[in-house]
């Protein structure tokens, strides 16, 4: 029998080499119902990921966007990136007509990480005292609704200090939507397309920190970035610059030889206190935060940007460069923890 399909229901056992001796105790089965755009589809579900979530009864089905939700499933999961209106309300709808399925994740709670401003709100005010000294700003930012020109005024009143980043207001799937500049004056300003959020540049060594989060497992990747604008720099640059893409996911810092106070990683009690209160403040299990190190500190700390299901592997079909390492066994563990509490559960009730 070796070889032979052992799951007990479901699955096409396509490739798959499930072992005999894997016990069907294990095997509690979990559907996730999956909606996501085509290049999301591709980068996460890959082959590693659906065999080993095979092997402890997880199984992944393609949601169908042109029939009702409800006819379709039953779902132990909705897996969902999509953006619009329109499956906004689908997935609201569906969520209260079904609330024994998990949504992954709560579409309000996405949408408020959709918008560069109401993103950070709240960050400042984390309950994070007891974590070793190292503290968590988030950049001084105001947003332009239009009219960039009159915006001068409002950054001088504000206090912003220049040179500031310019970040397009919604976060949309495209890739206008992370098309960044630096302004160095007032002046520039007008030449920058609002809505938009102009935030302060802060020096952080040219590094830095992906923290990735899956449920209860928290993974953090360095990556380069912008380096330290010096203050020669702010005195003679002007102008608007396009931002270049540097700490994409192929600027992986992790083994670079880099100087190791610009390098170190934040500190782990730091990171898991943070986490902890922003899965409680963002309502998300699936996110990541951008962070960066204030250039010559120790242990002060900004996040600068959070993404809702960030983009795991890189590459996909070529080879699959783990953004986040092991991103296909945390999933499937994350899955199968949410197996075992609905079985826990089940029981629990009867
Ligand atoms: O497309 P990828 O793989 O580069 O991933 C994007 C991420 O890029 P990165 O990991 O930094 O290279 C990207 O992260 P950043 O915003 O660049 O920090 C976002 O998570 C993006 O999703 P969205 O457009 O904000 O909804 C992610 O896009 P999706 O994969 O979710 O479409
Ligand atoms: N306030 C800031 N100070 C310094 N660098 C920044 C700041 N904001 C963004 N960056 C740099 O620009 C990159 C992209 O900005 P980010 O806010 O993460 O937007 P996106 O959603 O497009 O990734 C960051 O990864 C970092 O390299
Ligand atoms: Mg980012
Ligand atoms: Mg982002």
């Amino acid at each position: 029998m070796e070889g032979e399909n052992m799951v007990p229901h479901g699955g096409d056992g396509e490739g798959e080499q499930v072992s005999e001796t894997e016990p069907f105790q294990q095997m509690q089965k979990l559907v996730v119902g999956y909606a996501l755009t085509s290049k999301k589809k591709k980068s996460f579900l890959q082959p590693k990921l659906e065999v080993l979530a095979r092997r402890k009864g997880i199984y992944f089905v393609a949601i169908d966007l042109n029939r009702p939700l409800s006819e379709q499933g039953p779902f132990d999961v909705v897996l969902h990136k999509l953006l619009g209106k329109e499956w906004q309300d689908v997935i609201e709808d569906y969520q209260q007509k079904h609330p024994e399925v998990t949504v992954l994740d709560p579409p309000g709670a996405i949408q408020r990480i959709h918008n560069r401003q109401s993103m950070l709100q709240g960050l400042a005010d984390l309950n994070l005292s007891d974590c070793g000294g190292s503290s968590i700003f988030v950049p001084k930012q105001m947003v332009v609704l239009k009219d960039s020109a009159s915006s001068a005024d409002k950054v001088v009143e504000a206090g912003l200090k220049f040179p500031l980043v310019a970040k397009p207001l919604w976060i949309d799937g495209t890739a206008k939507s992370h098309q960044l500049f630096l302004a160095y004056d007032r002046r520039s300003l007008a030449e920058l397309d609002p809505p938009l959020v102009l935030q302060e540049f802060v020096n952080h060594g040219g590094v830095m920190f992906k923290v990735f989060v899956v449920g209860d497992t928290i993974k953090v990747v360095r990556r380069f970035s912008l380096p330290n604008i010096s203050n020669c720099q702010k005195a003679k640059v002007d102008g608007i610059f396009q931002f270049p893409r540097v700490s994409s996911a192929s600027a992986s810092a992790d083994n670079a030889d880099l100087d190791p106070s610009v390098a170190e990683l934040p500190p782990k009690p730091f990171v898991e206190a943070l986490v902890k209160e922003l899965r409680v403040l963002l309502g998300l299990r699936l996110f990541n935060v951008d962070m960066i190190r204030e250039h010559g500190s120790k242990n002060v700390f900004y996040v600068i940007d959070i993404n809702y299901f960030p983009g795991l592997c890189l590459k996909p079909f070529v080879y699959c460069y783990a953004k986040m390492p092991d991103y296909e066994q945390v999933f499937v563990d994350f899955f199968h923890n949410m197996a075992q509490a609905k079985q826990n559960n089940r029981h629990c009730n009867l």
